[in-house]
């Protein structure tokens, strides 16, 4: 019997791939080589399905020239690597993998705050660096957490994650900012209270980031944004490059507008803006805020899951798009 054929386009968990071949024929990257655009269009040829990562744009040019594709499983909950219209027009299939990494994300959105807020890498350099002397009374000096005002933009899944942590567990007063409100239950639940994105920006302490990239939330984050922030206040973007505008808030860093920023997503990752590898007043972390073992198994065994579920029965598990379905003819 012939085995529909999948690519899967990154290296991933062994098992996942034995997974994956007791259903189909499987072409693997699992050297992890470094594919261009033409590379991926080239092994897609023959191919039903893909198991992408958020590196992987999936766009009408590479559509166009993959005929034979049907689904798209993202091994990451946000899909902006996916054009969904374009998709839907060729009739392929987009997914994505939530809920399985919500946790873990927001543990990883409050560690990275914390160690802003607390300066925790900027003395730990000091310290290796053999700078640290003598104590001073005003060495390192943050911004408390507890008690603080939290501001959310983006409160979803993980937005709302964060949000309890910092309502129930460090008595933080929660504000946060969607373009529609939560019901009661829901911000009740989170302890949160909707405002303004203005207001946020003016009342809080501290500010994160967590809503999708698109082109409406496209540096959502600016130099006017910034300017209206608090100069004691912390950003925190664990959202997606491009939702700040990484050379205004290099700007913003250096000139003390605001205290500190933790970033863990970066406009053009891998490369990051020169300037905020040198300021010292800035957190940075390489795009690792699903990184457990036991989520990121379970992001790769969703994705699989995916496209095992579709192909075989025509159902996605957790689709980004609806397809037209087929009409019969009267
Ligand atoms: N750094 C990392 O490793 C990770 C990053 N992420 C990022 O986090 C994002 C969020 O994930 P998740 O919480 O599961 O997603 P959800 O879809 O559950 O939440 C997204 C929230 O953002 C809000 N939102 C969307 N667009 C806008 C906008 N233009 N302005 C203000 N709010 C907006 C939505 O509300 P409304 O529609 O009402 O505006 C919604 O509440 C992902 O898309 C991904 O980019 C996720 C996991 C790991
Ligand atoms: O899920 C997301 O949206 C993420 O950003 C991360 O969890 C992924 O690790 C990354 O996108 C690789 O696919």
């Amino acid at each position: 019997m012939t085995l529909p054929r999948i690519l899967v386009t990154r290296a991933i968990y062994p098992d996942v791939l034995d997974h994956l071949g007791r259903h189909f024929e499987v072409d693997s990257n699992q050297a992890d080589e470094a594919w261009d655009a033409a590379t991926l269009i080239a092994k897609l040829q023959g191919k039903v399905g893909a198991l992408t990562t958020g590196g992987d744009r999936v766009d009408a040019a590479l559509l166009a020239a993959c005929p034979g594709l049907k689904i798209c499983a993202n091994m990451a909950v946000g899909f902006n690597n996916f054009d969904v219209p374009a998709m839907t027009a060729a009739g392929v299939q987009g997914t994505n993998a939530p809920d399985v990494l919500t946790e873990t994300t927001a543990d990883f959105g409050f560690a990275l705050l914390m160690a802003t807020a607390r300066r925790l890498t900027e003395s730990e350099h000091y310290l290796r660096a053999g700078q640290w002397k003598r104590w001073r009374y005003d060495m390192f000096c943050g911004s408390d957490i507890h008690g603080s005002t939290l501001g959310i933009i983006g409160m979803g899944r993980i937005g709302q994650a964060i949000a309890r942590r910092g309502a129930l567990g460090f008595g933080m007063q929660v504000i946060y900012h969607n373009r529609s409100r939560l019901d009661s239950a829901t911000e009740a639940a989170c302890g949160a209270r909707y405002v303004d994105k203005d207001t946020l920006l003016q009342t809080a302490d501290h500010v994160v980031l967590v809503v999708p990239y698109s082109a409406a939330s496209h540096h959502t984050i600016g130099a006017a944004e910034l300017a209206r922030m608090k100069p004691t206040a912390t950003l925190v973007n664990i959202a997606r490059g491009g939702i700040v505008d990484d050379a205004a808030l290099a700007v913003a860093l250096r000139e003390r507008r605001i205290a500190a920023a933790g970033l863990d997503v970066f406009e053009g990752e891998p490369s990051v803006h020169p300037d905020l590898l040198t300021v010292p007043n800035v957190v940075l972390t390489p795009h690792i805020a699903s990184a457990t073992e036991r989520t990121r198994r379970a992001m790769a065994k969703l994705a699989a899951d995916n496209l095992v579920s579709f192909l075989l029965q025509g159902k996605p598990l957790t689709p980004v798009n609806a397809l037209p379905s087929v009409v019969a003819a009267p």
